[in-house]
């Protein structure tokens, strides 16, 4: 069983009286800054000029130079991009980091794969909410908060493992649950899960089952709805209740096809790709991969980009969704903060 920690195991004092920078101000970075805030710590921001500058300091922010905001703070949370981070360390986060200092992250990926070392005089944590940024602000503002998993690598002041908590307090993650694990897990386990189910398995089950239903002649908008539209609705019933609980609301109809389809759908080819993928992010072949991409220009990763934004479904979906005021409160385009 893993090793659960909640309200009653984490001290917020001793984040009080600390400044704590966050670096980057996107999905993870507006909402960590702005949950600790309302929890009474202290926060600046740190970024360059930009977009999310602006936005920081329109949210009533102190918005420093990364460099700046490293030397005003105790506690430094790293929310830049993965593929940033370890530039942007060596360049101005490492010469201003003072012995006593913590530095956190919310994806293992820079330190698990050597990207950054920081010195022995820092702890170096983990804090990695189970969930995108912007749903870790919208469940804090309803009063609770999403999971999360803290690790140590480094525990120099002897408190690393007390700070992680008081910090999973601060953005309301000990509400839901918070589990030990180790830098290697997280990375390992997020990387494969984004890869083969939440991300990239998901959105080609939905694809391919788009593309299905059209190529049979049936009407995009239906197998829009069919194959992606109503997903959110069954994972709802999955996420509140369990595989059981999605179940019981669908028709017996429903259930007896899932038991007899979906294993046709997700056979072994499908179970032996997972295999090669997670062997994959374990030797470091998709972490190197992805840092030459980022060095070449990132070429293979725009044209995959737009290739898939011009996808029928995402046209479609488009239209629809223009329609669906509730759904998607009038933006067209996704916001990032
Ligand atoms: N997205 C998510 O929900 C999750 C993310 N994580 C992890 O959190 C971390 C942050 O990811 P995410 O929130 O998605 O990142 P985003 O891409 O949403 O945001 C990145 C932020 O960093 C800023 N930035 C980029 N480059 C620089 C730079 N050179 N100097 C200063 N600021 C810069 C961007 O500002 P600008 O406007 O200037 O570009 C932006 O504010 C990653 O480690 C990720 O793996 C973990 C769990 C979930
Ligand atoms: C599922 C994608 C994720 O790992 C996340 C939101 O947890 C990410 O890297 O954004
Ligand atoms: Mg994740
Ligand atoms: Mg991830």
């Amino acid at each position: 069983m893993a090793k659960m920690f909640y309200e009653q195991d984490a001290d917020l004092s001793l984040l009080q009286g600390k400044t704590v920078a966050i670096i980057g101000y996107g999905s993870q970075g507006h909402a960590q800054a702005q949950n600790l805030r309302d929890s009474g710590i202290k926060v600046v921001v740190g970024l360059r000029k930009g977009k999310s500058w602006d936005q920081a300091e329109q949210d009533g922010f102190d918005v420093y130079e990364v460099d700046e905001a490293v030397k005003q703070a105790q506690v430094v949370q790293i929310l830049l991009p993965d593929e940033h981070q370890a530039k942007v360390y060596k360049e101005q986060v490492e010469p201003n980091l003072e012995p006593g200092d913590a530095i956190f992250f919310s994806h293992g990926f820079n330190i698990h794969f050597n990207q950054i070392v920081p010195p022995n005089s820092v702890d170096v944590i983990l804090v990695a909410p189970k969930s995108p940024g912007h749903l870790v602000r919208r469940v804090y503002q309803e009063g609770f908060g999403v999971p999360a998993l803290i690790a140590v690598h480094q525990d120099a002041s002897g408190k690393a493992h007390q700070l992680a908590l008081a910090y999973c307090k601060g953005i309301g993650a000990t509400k839901a649950g918070v589990i030990e694990t180790t830098f290697k897990e997280e990375t390992e386990t997020d990387l494969f899960g984004e890869q083969a189910v939440l991300c990239g398995g998901v959105s080609q089950l939905v694809k391919s089952g788009f593309e299905t239903l059209i190529e049979a002649g049936y009407q995009p908008e239906i197998a829009y709805f069919e194959c992606l539209h109503e997903l959110k609705l069954i994972v709802d019933l999955m996420y509140e209740q369990g595989l059981g609980g999605m179940r019981y609301s669908v028709s017996d109809t429903a259930e007896f096809g899932d038991y007899v389809s979906g294993r046709r759908v997700i056979a072994e080819p499908a179970r032996a790709a997972m295999k090669e993928i997670l062997k994959e992010v374990q030797d470091g072949t998709f972490a190197r991969r992805w840092i030459e991409e980022n060095k070449n220009g990132r070429h293979e990763f725009e044209s995959m980009r737009k290739k898939e934004k011009e996808h029928e479904i995402e046209q479609v979906g488009a239209k629809l969704r223009e329609m669906m005021v509730w759904v998607n409160k009038g933006q067209k385009e996704p916001v990032k903060q």
